[in-house]
């Protein structure tokens, strides 16, 4: 638990950013700190291996906060690595889907060979509001015939009970 509360120590809460009214929760001092960061992703995979029987083929981190856990979570748990990107950063085919989050609306693209039917995938971000990109990722993983086992996030603001919109149960190490 130590750890944790290390961890959280390390969030740093921005108001009015992006937007009037929106309390930004800023993860990136936890990199300031590799000790805190070993903590995290030890923390994260131990409840994933503890939690999930079945084999994990890929693990999906979206755009852009996702891609500092998820590769690093992927190559321990000997899985596959995909990105979800926000609209036209793919090249070639690709699938995308709409959404609406905490401040905004957008676009999350994946590229058509990123998954194949049948596997099952885990999705990580630093963290959930509304969960409507978690639920955008959703929505583009079962586009590929593909299942989401579980959704992990770093924080997780409950009372925009994002975890109702979602398609599979999620954990979240820190709740604000
Ligand atoms: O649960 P929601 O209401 O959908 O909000 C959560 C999303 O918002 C933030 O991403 P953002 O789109 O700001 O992208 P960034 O990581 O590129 O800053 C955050 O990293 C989540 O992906
Ligand atoms: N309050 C918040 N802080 C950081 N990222 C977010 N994404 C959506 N809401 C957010």
């Amino acid at each position: 638990m130590a750890d944790i509360e290390r961890i959280r120590g390390l969030i740093r809460a921005i108001p009015d950013f992006p937007k009037p009214g929106i309390i930004f929760q800023d993860i990136f001092p936890i990199f300031q700190d590799p000790i805190a960061v070993e903590s995290l992703i030890t923390h994260l995979v131990y409840h994933i291996t503890s939690t999930i029987n079945e084999k994990i083929d890929v693990v999906i981190g979206l755009d852009a906060r996702g891609f500092l856990l998820g590769p690093v979570i992927a190559l321990r748990l000997g899985a596959a690595f995909a990105p979800i990107r926000k609209k036209g950063k793919l090249p070639g085919e690709i699938v995308s889907v709409e959404y609406a989050k905490e401040y905004g609306v957008d676009t999350f693209e994946m590229e058509k060979d990123a998954m194949k039917p049948g596997q099952n995938v885990i999705v990580i971000d630093d963290l959930i509001a509304t969960g409507g990109s978690a639920a955008a990722a959703g929505i583009l993983v079962n586009s590929f015939g593909a299942k989401v086992l579980k959704y992990l996030f770093v924080i997780e603001l409950i009372e925009l009970k994002g975890a109702d919109v979602l398609n599979a149960p999620l954990y979240s190490v820190l709740k604000y």
